[in-house]
């Protein structure tokens, strides 16, 4: 079993490094061809539109498209989740390529600029009941996206509260000063967070995501029983890119 990585922008290298870490062969995509055999795809964070234009270029947005339609497993992470859904708001002029399959409505950069980033301890049920492991999940928020409205098909996997300002323009449409936003989702087989799981230690999301991947695959399930989550860090929090800069994530406002 391969899994390919979406290889154009964003933090793609360290997905990468989390499959190899979990025993996993994982191919680097940048054209066409290379999704051909590919058993999943995970499509990084970075900039959504960035991607979009570069996806384009490579000519690579019909074969994204056609991978998707097979219903082999995608995994979005931030800006990859935007890839996914089926509608998008918040939009640069002009709009941008996505793949959607995804019957979801997500707001770009729900959370506002790159300076209302954040970490925060995320409660998800599902996610604790398949790989074990501590009650929440440390989710990195980098310019995030959010997910405001699902379809039937689609289960929440996490939640997050946000606390609207005082002011008029600061409430939500319906006036609310709190609004509930999903954050983690899953629709068959694809499967969407809003946050970077690739740039902590915890591997739980990518073990989950290789498990809907690899129901045959016993190999591949069978490392992971071995793999031990809790060993080293793949990236120290003070090089996140919500430190420094954003050196390989880059973003345009
Ligand atoms: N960290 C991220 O992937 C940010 C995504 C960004 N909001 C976008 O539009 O693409």
């Amino acid at each position: 079993m391969s899994v390919g990585v979406l290889a154009l922008q964003g933090s793609f290298n360290e997905h990468i490094s989390t499959l190899r870490r979990l025993g996993v062969e994982a191919i680097e995509v940048r054209k066409p061809e290379q999704l051909d055999g590919l058993s999943a795809l995970i499509i990084p964070g970075g900039e959504s539109t960035t991607m979009a234009k570069l996806a384009n270029q490579y000519n690579l947005i019909p074969a994204l498209k056609k991978f998707g339609a097979t219903g082999k497993p995608i995994w979005g992470t931030c800006a990859g989740l935007i890839f996914l859904a089926d509608n998008v708001l918040g939009q640069k002029k002009g709009g941008q390529d996505l793949i959607g399959g995804l019957d979801c409505t997500v707001h770009r950069n729900f959370f506002g600029s790159q300076l209302y980033s954040f970490e925060t301890e995320l409660e998800v049920p599902a996610l604790v009941e398949a790989e074990g492991g501590s009650h929440t999940f440390r989710a990195v928020f980098i310019r995030a996206p959010a997910i405001l409205e699902a379809g039937p098909a689609v289960e929440v996997l996490a939640d997050y509260t946000v606390t609207h300002g005082e002011s008029e323009k600061e409430k939500d449409a319906n006036g609310n000063k709190e609004q509930k936003v999903a954050v983690a989702v899953r629709q068959g087989n694809l499967l969407a967070t809003a946050f970077h799981p690739e740039l902590t230690s915890d591997t739980r999301w990518h073990s989950y995501f290789l498990k809907m991947v690899g129901k045959t695959h016993t190999s591949v399930l069978n490392s992971l029983a071995k793999t031990d989550v809790t060993k080293g860090l793949l990236v120290q929090q003070k090089e996140l890119p919500i430190f420094r800069g954003c050196g390989q994530l880059s973003f345009e406002l």
